[in-house]
């Protein structure tokens, strides 16, 4: 698990390797700059494209400076290096980089306040004009400047993080920030690149290790955690000798109305593929068939009507409830039915959400434990409008604590926020994913694991993690554009099996 930092508390690593290491900070951001370039060169092997590297005067533009001096020791023999001298104070190690670039034969021009640019024919630009220590919105020089290196058709590499783009907090709708091909960030994602507004300014991004002290990383207690893959096989639980279906837990699915009974059986597939013991699917009764013939080893509890169907309550060890069920006077009846009666932790998807946000005295009787699965329409229809997803963070976090719930908000990197006030971002899946069902079956996922003993925690950050792995398995190695939802499902059993081995 990695914490994630916000840039006051990225310094303050800094800050603490630079004395404990001990490393000296000009050091730092030779190290820093050495693994941009490793990268670099990953991807930009040609020796003769034209590359320029655009400077700042504080740290990040320290790094461009040293980066410069390493392609240009790497053989790049068309480099250009540009500093903006748009700030009035530079920083040390800024000013002694400056000085070792200048020993070279790296071509350097200065850019003065108000100064008109020069044409710009490289086709890759290195942006290291502001990383981490942005403070406000870019305004002047910088956006006139930012504005002009996003309207030519260069191909951008930002170093640490695109000039103008907040690491953290709130991003506004007019923000001006350089739009990158490819970020280089040093040591750990920044927090706003897993939020949706860095689409429009980060097409993709890698973290370089610079050695920050993972000890003090980890002291700081962030909120913010990012899950890799090792969490996840800690907490995956293989299928022991001697078990059999009484083992994994019985799962009742309560979904579908008669034209939305897909949203059912994808729920209940993933569910009976995700390894419950048993499943059943509590369906309207005209949808008995659609199941019988989807999926014969799922069983049937039929609802009639708006008459409450008959549930044996002990028999289940989880239940999920939303998918497809409709939003009416009978789908919010059996809801409270549910709440009210189930007595343990409750998965709530879809239209369970709906109904939650209608009906806001259903909240009384939600068990403490429970898991909420909105995406970003539901979540804001059920806590309000929110301008930016910042704000949306904040939200889950104070509601999960608040209500001692599990509030998972779906989202290219799904966050789980939990009772205990952590947000975690889920590391895996993939644009393919994005069809209708594929949330149904992330619901019926979890409801599978808590059924099979796992704690509600663990069901979150493993089943959104092995739903988005099952995506990636299979769109990624074969470039598919779509994966289907129900195919996906039939994934989940060889995802799970890797993650076990
Ligand atoms: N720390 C380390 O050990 C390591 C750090 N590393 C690197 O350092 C980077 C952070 O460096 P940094 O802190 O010097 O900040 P940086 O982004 O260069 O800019 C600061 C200058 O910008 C100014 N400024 C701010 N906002 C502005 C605006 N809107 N418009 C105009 N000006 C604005 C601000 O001026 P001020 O407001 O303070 O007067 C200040 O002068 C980090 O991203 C990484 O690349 C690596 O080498 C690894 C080791
Ligand atoms: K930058």
């Amino acid at each position: 698990m990695l914490p994630l930092l916000t840039s006051a508390q990225i310094r303050e690593a800094d800050a603490f390797t630079i004395a404990s290491e001990p490393v000296a900070s000009i050091d730092l951001m030779e190290r820093a700059a050495r693994a941009f370039v490793g990268w670099f060169i990953n991807h930009f092997p040609d020796r003769n494209e034209e590359v320029s590297i655009y400077c700042g005067m504080g740290n990040n533009g320290g790094d461009g400076l040293a980066i410069a001096r390493m392609l240009h020791e790497h053989g790049y023999s068309h480099l250009k290096l540009i500093i903006a001298r748009y700030n009035d104070k530079s920083s040390a190690d800024f000013i002694i980089n400056l000085q070792r670039i200048q020993a070279t034969a790296v071509p350097v021009v200065q850019l003065n306040k108000g100064e008109d640019f020069s044409p710009e024919s490289s086709t890759i630009i290195i942006d290291a004009l502001l990383g981490s220590g942005l403070n406000k919105a870019l305004d002047g020089d910088f956006k006139r400047l930012v504005e002009h290196l996003n309207n030519l058709s260069s191909t951008v590499v930002a170093v640490d993080i695109p000039t103008g783009f907040f690491a953290d907090g709130e991003i506004h709708q007019n923000t001006v920030a350089i739009r990158a091909e490819l970020v280089i960030t040093f040591q750990q994602a920044k927090i706003n690149f897993l939020l949706p507004e860095a689409a429009e300014f980060i097409r993709c991004w890698q973290a370089v290790n610079i050695g920050i002290s993972e000890s003090f990383t980890r002291s700081l207690n962030s909120p913010y955690q990012f899950i890799e893959e090792q969490d996840i096989k800690r907490v995956v639980k293989p299928r022991g000798r001697f078990s059999n279906k009484g083992t994994y837990g019985h799962s009742l699915i309560i979904a579908g109305a008669a034209k939305t009974m897909g949203a059912a059986l994808l729920c209940a597939a993933g569910c009976v593929y995700a390894g419950s013991g048993l499943t059943t699917a509590c369906i309207p009764l005209s949808g008995l068939t659609a199941l019988n013939s989807y999926l014969p080893e799922i069983m049937a509890l039929t609802r009639d009507g708006d008459i409450l169907p008959d549930i044996d309550w002990a028999r289940y060890k989880a239940i999920a409830i939303g998918p497809g069920l409709g939003t009416g006077a009978d789908a919010c009846e059996l809801l409270a039915f549910v709440l009210s009666n189930f007595g343990k932790p409750l998965v709530i998807d879809a239209d369970g959400i709906n109904l939650l946000a209608n009906r806001y005295e259903l909240w009384e009787s939600l068990t403490e434990g429970s898991i909420l699965t909105p995406h970003m329409k539901e979540f804001d229809r059920l806590f309000g409008d929110h301008h930016n997803w910042w704000a949306r963070l904040q939200t889950a976090r104070q509601q999960a604590i608040k209500r001692k719930i599990y509030i998972v908000l779906k989202n290219d990197y799904t966050i789980t926020a939990t009772p205990q006030g952590k947000l975690y971002f889920n590391s895996t899946g993939n644009a393919a994913m994005a069809t209708g069902g594929m949330g149904d079956v992330l619901t019926g996922l979890l409801t599978s694991l808590i059924a099979q003993g796992y704690t509600a925690e663990e069901a979150c950050l493993a089943g959104i993690y092995i739903h988005g792995k099952a995506g990636d398995e299979l769109a990624l190695p074969n470039r598919m554009n779509v994966v289907l939802p129900g195919r996906l499902a039939q994934q989940l059993p060889l995802t799970m099996a890797k993650l076990m081995a």
